[in-house]
């Protein structure tokens, strides 16, 4: 691969506003700031990133150093931003936040590290998604920290070298293969994250209730952490939204029927499938069978972009095992019939998918 072919599509961009979604905008990560678990015994599930980070994190500390650089790599929401922050609470150091997409010139990148406190953690959010010339930069920065600052154009330009104080790059990506092995093999620890499981969202769920002063029983912190596509981002989401509706509809209390029900109005159903998702799914089941399908023919059926499809409904719906991508085309996994109350055609009468017993009223049910 060519690494300046990288994608730098964002999926969240293509459907924002999404319940599920897994990115957070700007308003919504300051409602997340509150919610975020400040140190390491705070921080719930990814055991062996924890372990680990942990033992890289205390014996910089007791080396009396300045910790090595960390990839973090995982989906969205599921803690990156958080565990810098722990990184840099935990070696006592402040922390500069920044992005890939931020850094468009080397100039933007030197501006940022000359300007580094000695030990300061400094967080790339993205990182697959820096320009070229700020990467190649960063590559010396990161080994000798030292930059090599260029002054004027053509003939005449002159590298300054430029000392920088030892600091600690997080980087973060959704998109750990995609980074440039010379970038890659720079991070002393790499991490990759892994979704929640069902239990340890059980968890975060109880911690944000706490915090959010909201009170909720085991069902209902169940019920939400099912719903939550091991995310615990969406987890809190959905906390907040099913919060809102048991103050007006309900007691207060959260359990498991205000939960269902809640979720219900906001149409995340009973595995966190959304309106799209599902609409993915019924159209090839009802219209195709279970395919294969083709993806544009299907993404037109349902009314969406072919991208859209393709990269936002897509991804969770094979990782749930409910459709996969074939060489012939898309196709339903029994799962998928299964979810949505429909029997295969080859398993009813001749003809279309039929509805079978239960049908679409459970898909919401606990
Ligand atoms: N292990 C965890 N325990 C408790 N809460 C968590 C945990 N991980 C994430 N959260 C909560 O989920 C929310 C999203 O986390 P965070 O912003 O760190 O995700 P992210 O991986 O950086 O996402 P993005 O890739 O979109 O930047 C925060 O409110 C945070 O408090």
């Amino acid at each position: 691969m060519n690494w300046d072919d990288r994608p730098h599509e964002d999926a969240a961009a293509l459907a924002p506003e999404r319940l599920v979604g897994a990115s957070a905008d700007g308003e919504e990560q300051a409602v997340e700031a509150a919610l975020r678990p400040k140190d390491l015994g705070e921080f719930i599930g990814q055991e062996k990133v924890r372990e680990q980070l942990d033992l890289v994190l205390r014996a910089a500390r007791a080396r009396g150093a300045t910790a090595d650089h960390v990839l973090l790599s995982g989906a969205p929401g599921l803690g990156k931003t958080t565990l810098s922050m722990i990184i840099a609470a935990e070696m006592g150091a402040p922390i500069r936040i920044t992005s890939g997409p931020a850094i468009q010139h080397a100039g933007d990148l030197a501006a940022i590290l000359s300007s580094l406190q000695e030990g300061e953690v400094l967080f790339l959010d993205e990182i697959h998604r820096m320009s070229r010339p700020a990467e190649e930069m960063l590559y010396m920065a990161m080994e000798d920290f030292r930059v090599d600052v260029v002054v004027g154009k053509g003939p005449g330009a002159t590298a300054i070298p430029l000392e920088l104080p030892p600091f600690t790059l997080v980087g973060a990506t959704t998109r750990a293969g995609l980074l440039p092995p010379p970038l890659r093999d720079r991070f002393g620890f790499t991490a990759h994250m892994e979704f929640y499981a069902p239990e340890e969202l059980e968890r975060v769920v109880h911690r944000s209730a706490l915090l959010l002063d909201v009170e909720i029983d085991a069902d209902g912190a169940a019920e939400i952490a099912g719903r939550s596509r091991g995310t615990p981002r969406i987890a809190n989401r959905l906390l907040r939204r099913v919060r809102d509706y048991a103050q007006v509809k309900a007691d207060g209390v959260i359990t498991r029927d205000v939960a269902s029900a809640a979720l219900k109005v906001y149409e995340v159903d009973s595995r966190g499938l959304d309106r799209l998702d599902r609409g993915v799914l019924e159209a090839l089941l009802r219209l195709f069978g279970g395919g294969p399908v083709g993806l544009s023919t299907l993404a037109v059926a349902v009314g969406e972009e072919r991208e859209t499809v393709e990269e936002v409904a897509e991804p969770f719906l094979v990782r749930e095992g409910l459709l996969a991508r074939t060489p012939r085309g898309r196709v339903a996994t029994p799962a998928a019939w299964a979810h949505l109350g429909l029997t295969p055609p080859n398993a009813a009468a001749p003809g279309a998918a039929r509805s079978g017993q239960g049908g679409q009223g459970d898909l919401f049910g606990a």
